[in-house]
């Protein structure tokens, strides 16, 4: 299938570090793809040069045109970005944050419209955020705070989500719902990449699973070929069992090297 998001060659430089290097990379409609990899491997910085937000060396095309030949406010339509433990510093209303997610579709006037309310309202639904909408973000619960964050980016219906760490915060029910609204928005023609540190979620989600070390990536496929002791040991310097149950990948960590 055609990539809606494609890197050839992508760097990053940050202070004078080189953090990434040589990345290459693509997201195509209808796929999930998860990023694994240890602390400060450049999983955050690569997702920041594919959303736009970092300069470096190489390419980054949306569909067949060059990114930086899209317009910002075409881009921000095309790609919905969560960062990573996102913060909220306005005391807005859990509505208005998610409302802030239909700005690059709004009118020049900037008011919502019947399309706009709708996919506010889908947003707030399917994040379990609609019971909170009049209360201000910051009097939110961590986790709270983090689906509200994932809704802005609903809101949106980019065809392309960026997530870091979306189930970071999250408790086990909710790292499943928030992971299967992922992956449906994958299956109705998104293109989806997301951060996972939980290795056996990552697995059980993953279309394909890319694996960092060193600004590089160094594994890539389905997570059988990606999840092996070998790769564990050598990228995530930890000693892991690896099981299959009920057809799911099922990693145990089970102590540092
Ligand atoms: N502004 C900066 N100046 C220098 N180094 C930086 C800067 N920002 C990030 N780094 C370094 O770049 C490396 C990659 O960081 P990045 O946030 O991409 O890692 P990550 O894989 O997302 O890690 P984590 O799992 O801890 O979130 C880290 O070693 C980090 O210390």
């Amino acid at each position: 299938m055609a990539a809606l998001l494609r890197a050839e060659g992508v760097g990053a430089t940050l202070g004078r570090r080189q953090i990434l290097s040589g990345v290459d990379f693509s997201l195509a409609a209808g796929e999930f793809v998860v990023v694994i990899g240890p602390n400060g491997a450049g999983k955050t910085t690569l997702v920041r040069r594919l959303a736009g937000l970092l300069d470096g060396k190489g390419a980054i095309y949306l569909g067949d045109q060059k990114a930086e030949a899209v317009s910002p406010r075409l881009r921000a339509r095309k790609i919905g970005y969560l960062p990573q433990g996102h913060v909220f510093h306005w005391p807005l209303s859990v509505a208005d944050v998610v409302a802030l997610g239909r700005i690059p579709h709004a009118s020049g006037a900037g008011d919502l419209g019947v399309e706009d309310r709708a996919a506010v309202l889908a947003a707030l639904e399917a994040t379990g955020t609609l019971e909170f909408a009049d209360r201000s973000v910051t009097t939110l619960s961590g986790g709270e705070r983090a689906r509200v964050a994932l809704a802005r980016v609903l809101a949106g219906e980019p065809q392309i989500i960026l997530a870091d760490e979306p189930v970071a915060a999250l408790d086990a029910r909710y790292q499943f719902i928030v992971l299967d609204l992922l992956r449906a928005r994958a299956r109705a023609g998104a293109a989806v990449m997301a951060v996972l540190h939980d290795l056996s979620l990552a697995a059980r989600y993953a279309d394909r699973l890319v694996m960092m070390d060193g600004g590089r990536i160094v594994a890539e496929g389905s997570p059988e070929v990606v999840l092996t002791r070998q790769n564990l040991a050598v990228t995530f310097g930890i000693r892991a069992k690896i099981d299959t149950v009920e057809g799911q990948l099922i990693v145990t960590p089970q102590a540092a090297l």
